[in-house]
């Protein structure tokens, strides 16, 4: 658990954050929003002292920052860059195993936590001995990930961590991301400027401009109820399409026709499936089918429009 209070970064110059609070709760991932200089990384440095606030508090389970020893703080918090970080001239499983073996971990275990971690992570065994140049930027920075991980820390504060890559590569590693059960459980905190990013990986988000926060909330409430007009011009482009990613079937399921049989071939779908997801998996006219309200219902893309509509008319009209 995070608790940051009235949190204050005053350069000669320039007034990089000014008077910031929030919570982060464990297993929560808070993404701060914001477009290039709003105080996104400056916020998130300080919370693993890399910078040191000119005023406010931050406690990391309940005690405050600047009581602790660095190197203990350090420990507990895993932290991730867009350019990863890795050391060039180490391979890749020394890179991993960096932080258990400044711990002094039993080699055996850090042979295992390397092998795990890179099972989790989809990289091939062989890459142990590899060095981090013969690698793709999105293998990188499942590396940077996998050693962020390694000594298991409860907190990650991840910078840009896609940063680096291409548009289709982000998005898959966005969705290998929420499916890990390992990351689900940590409290996270991860900076980003990408829209749909926040969208897709923060239960929170915080959107900054000038150092402030202007809104703080889950990403259905900034986009359905924007605290300002900053906020509501910040979603404007994307406005139609985050809507994919606030609602799930089970929104949709009122204005969805019942499906009395469902096809033993039917693909059935959790009623909690976000509508970008259930897109993603169809193809052409094919259909999915989920239960909700003790009822089946089929949708196919052709029909989550039409629905979403009404469903943004009532919302709208509410
Ligand atoms: N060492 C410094 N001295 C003076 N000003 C600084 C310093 N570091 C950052 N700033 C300024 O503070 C502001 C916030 O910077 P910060 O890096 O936190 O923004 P950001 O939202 O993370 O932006 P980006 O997405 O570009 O990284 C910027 O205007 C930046 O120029």
């Amino acid at each position: 658990m995070i608790v940051i209070r009235h949190l204050t970064k005053q350069y000669p110059t320039h007034l990089a954050v000014d008077d910031v609070s929030f919570e982060v709760g464990a297993r929560e991932t808070l993404v701060l929003l914001g477009t290039s200089g709003s105080g996104k990384t400056t916020t998130l440095k300080m919370i693993n002292r890399l910078i040191e606030p000119t005023s406010g508090i931050i406690e990391v389970n309940g005690i405050k920052i600047g009581e602790r020893k660095l190197h203990e703080l350090r420990r507990e918090i895993g932290y991730v860059i867009q350019e990863t970080g890795l050391f060039p001239h180490y391979t890749i499983g020394e890179n991993i195993a960096l932080v258990p073996r400044l711990l002094q971990w039993d080699e055996r275990k850090i042979q295992d936590r390397t092998r795990e971690l890179l099972a989790m992570l989809r990289l091939p065994e062989t890459y142990l001995n590899a060095y981090p140049g013969q690698l793709s930027g999105g293998q990188r920075q499942r590396v940077g990930l996998a050693r962020a991980l390694a000594a298991q820390p409860a907190i990650l504060l991840m910078d840009e961590p896609l940063g680096a890559l291409d548009p289709v590569t982000r998005s898959a590693i966005r969705r290998e991301f929420r499916q890990l059960e390992e990351i689900r459980k940590k409290t996270i905190v991860l900076v980003t400027h990408d829209i749909r990013e926040a969208f897709e990986l923060g239960d929170r988000i915080a959107l900054m401009d000038g150092g402030r926060i202007q809104q703080i909330g889950t990403p259905r409430e900034l986009l359905l109820h924007p605290a300002n007009d900053f906020v509501r011009h910040f979603f404007a482009d994307q406005w139609l399409s985050l809507q994919l990613h606030v609602f799930s079937l089970e929104d949709l399921s009122p204005y969805l026709p019942d499906e009395q049989t469902p096809s033993p071939d039917a693909r059935i779908f959790p009623a909690h499936t976000q509508l970008a997801d259930v897109l993603q998996e169809l193809a052409g006219p094919e259909s999915v089918v989920f239960q909700a309200n003790h009822r089946f219902i089929t949708v196919q893309s052709a029909t989550i429009w039409p629905a979403l509509g009404q469903l943004l008319q009532n919302q709208t009209a509410s």
